[in-house]
């Protein structure tokens, strides 16, 4: 790469273009499926002042993944909304060989590490609940399921706003179309899977709502770990863990039990959510409204 002029550096350069030698890694944020996300300082001035990002990167090459991963940045760069964690650009390398999504960082991270922590009750809870809602409907209006919402992808920006922070599931869902069919994949989030999900892979507008359901009970038990989805459903099958023990469960209704000090109304929202047939399951703009009705 052309070392950049000075004068380049004040004027006109693409704000959306970071330059990997600017890219100082400071710690791993999470891992994913096929890669992981870092905090990062962008320091071009290299002086320590510059901003902190988040910075999704891919750890394999391989082409399959590369599309999906492509699309993900076309899918991030498109989403503007206050619920939404912020694109910020692209750092490419080996002539775009190797491009990593840079984001906004929010350094209170998710609502799996912030709740437990800082449980403000349900007021607060209500708030966030209404507010994944409100980017969870941004989202389905523009023809994208998130096949992936769970309190570990919110994020805490501060006491009053949280954003949908990850989609590396994300996908569009074409005109006409009702499904979304994926080969079920060894590590999916199965419990926060809708029972068509588990049984058929088949995702939709309405399994997102289940999923909704499921970290509303998250948030409700403030993100408890003996009372999360996965030790709840693994205690309820006793030794026969399995996919398949699970949609029993499922079949004969069993559902995660309501959280304690859950207001009757969001016990009745969680149900909806967890309706078996997916077409009785409320929308996001239905839930907004519910939220906003709720007497805070
Ligand atoms: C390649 C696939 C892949 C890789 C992954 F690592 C993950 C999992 N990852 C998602 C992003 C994550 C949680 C969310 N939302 N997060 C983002 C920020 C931020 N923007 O500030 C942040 N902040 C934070 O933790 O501050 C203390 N955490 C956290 F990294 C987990 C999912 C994947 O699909």
């Amino acid at each position: 790469n052309p070392e950049i002029s000075p004068s380049e550096t004040l004027c006109n350069t693409d704000p959306s273009v970071y330059h990997k030698r600017y890219l100082k890694m400071i710690r791993r944020l999470g891992e994913g499926h096929f890669g992981e996300v870092t905090l990062c300082k962008y320091d071009p001035a290299n002086d320590g002042t510059g901003e902190c990002v988040a910075v999704k990167a891919l750890k394999q090459e391989n082409g399959l993944v590369r599309d999906g991963w492509m699309k993900e940045i076309e899918i991030l760069k498109s989403l503007y909304h206050a619920n939404i964690v912020k694109y910020k650009g692209c750092c490419s390398e080996l002539g775009g060989q190797v491009v990593q999504l840079i984001m906004e960082y929010l350094p209170l991270g998710s609502l799996k590490d912030y709740l437990p922590k800082r449980k403000q009750g349900m007021a607060q809870y209500l708030m966030f609940a209404k507010q994944i809602c409100q980017g969870m409907d941004y989202l389905h209006s523009k023809r994208y399921i998130h096949r992936d919402l769970a309190a570990r992808n919110v994020l805490v920006e501060n006491d009053s706003l949280v954003k949908i922070g990850d989609f590396g599931l994300t996908k569009y869902i074409p005109e006409g179309d009702i499904y979304y069919r994926v080969r079920e994949d060894s590590l999916s989030p199965v419990y926060w899977y809708a029972i068509e999900c588990l049984k058929e892979s088949k995702f939709s507008f309405s399994s997102d709502i289940w999923s909704f359901g499921i970290t509303l009970y998250e948030i409700f038990t403030h993100c408890d770990w003996h009372q999360s989805p996965p030790s709840k459903f693994d205690k309820m099958m006793g030794d026969q863990r399995s996919v398949m023990e699970l949609i029993k469960l499922l079949e004969n209704k069993v559902r995660l039990p309501c959280p304690k000090d859950c207001p009757h109304e969001v016990k009745i929202l969680m149900e909806q959510c967890w309706a078996a047939d997916p077409a009785q399951r409320p929308s996001f703009s239905f839930l907004i409204e519910k939220f906003e009705a709720i007497r805070q």
